[in-house]
């Protein structure tokens, strides 16, 4: 039965799009089908998979978008590249700003994405959408879309208000619009464990939210490794196979395969 994760926190910069990679990678070098989806028009998930400049990308998730609205058929194939690490992408641009607006005006606004996802589900073990910085209507279709959500957070801040916001938002999400979404976990990232300071954030994120929501027992360090990788177009276990990072996301990808067992 297929999964469907979505990466999201509004703050910019906590490591979604790196978490995306790096566990669908590490999902697919467990042997499990997975499509990744860019569901930013930053377009960085497709540019650190190495695929090319996205804003010169022709079909991207807002070209399926549309014709989905337009209620064209789906081919299932449409848009979609094959990375040479094992999985299987569609990519973002700069076009799912232009598609967010045209969204304000359709009915079931947010339900759009969720019609591309049930297509797919049958063709994939997991699906992950990295999501832009925003609760936008683009990340609300994304969780409408999904089975799970997982957080990842910036450790060097104090993320609790910023948290409470996004939480918020999810239990709206399940309320309203879909019942069997669940928070996959928090996941702590770019953690510095020379400092105390990490520690304390962490410690603190245990202590606000460990009771009621999980959070991963795996840790993501702080590295000059994951800039690196994605600046290559690969992910953490094609450019240092054995490097912390690495063995963090492998850590990241046993949790996600156990289901919190
Ligand atoms: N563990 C890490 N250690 C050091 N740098 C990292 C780590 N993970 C990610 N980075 C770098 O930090 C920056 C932000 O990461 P990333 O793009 O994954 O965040 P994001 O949450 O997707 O950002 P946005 O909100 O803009 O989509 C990138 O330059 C990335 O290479
Ligand atoms: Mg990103």
């Amino acid at each position: 039965m297929c999964k469907v994760i979505s990466i999201a926190n509004q703050k910019g910069g906590v490591g979604k799009t790196t978490t995306a990679v790096n566990l669908g990678i590490g999902l697919a070098r467990e042997g499990k089908k997975v499509l990744l989806i860019d569901a930013d028009p930053q377009g960085s998930l497709s540019a650190s998979l190495g695929i090319g400049e996205p804003d010169e990308i022709k079909t991207t998730l807002a070209t399926i978008l549309m014709n989905i609205v337009n209620e064209n058929n789906i081919d299932p194939e449409e848009g979609i590249y094959h990375h040479e690490e094992g999985v299987d992408l569609l990519p973002g641009n700069i076009e799912l700003s232009v598609m967010e607006l045209t969204l304000a005006n359709v009915m079931s606004r947010e339900m759009i994405m969720r019609e591309y996802i049930e297509i797919q589900r049958e063709r994939y073990d997991y699906i992950i959408i990295d999501c832009m910085p925003s609760l936008g209507t683009m990340t609300i279709n994304a969780l409408v879309a999904s089975d799970s959500v997982l957080i990842p957070v910036q450790a060097a801040y104090l993320p609790v208000k910023g948290l409470q916001q996004l939480i918020k938002t999810i239990s709206m999400v399940k309320r309203r619009l879909n019942r069997r979404l669940t928070i996959e976990g928090i996941l702590l990232t770019m953690v510095d464990f020379r400092t105390n300071y990490a520690k304390d954030v962490s410690s603190k994120v245990r202590e606000t939210y460990g009771t009621n929501i999980p959070i991963f027992e795996s840790v993501i360090p702080v590295s000059v490794k994951a800039a690196e990788a994605s600046a290559e177009g690969i992910s953490i276990y094609g450019h240092c196979a054995n490097c912390k990072v690495a063995t963090a996301y492998k850590e990241l990808t046993k949790e996600v395969l156990n289901d919190g067992k």
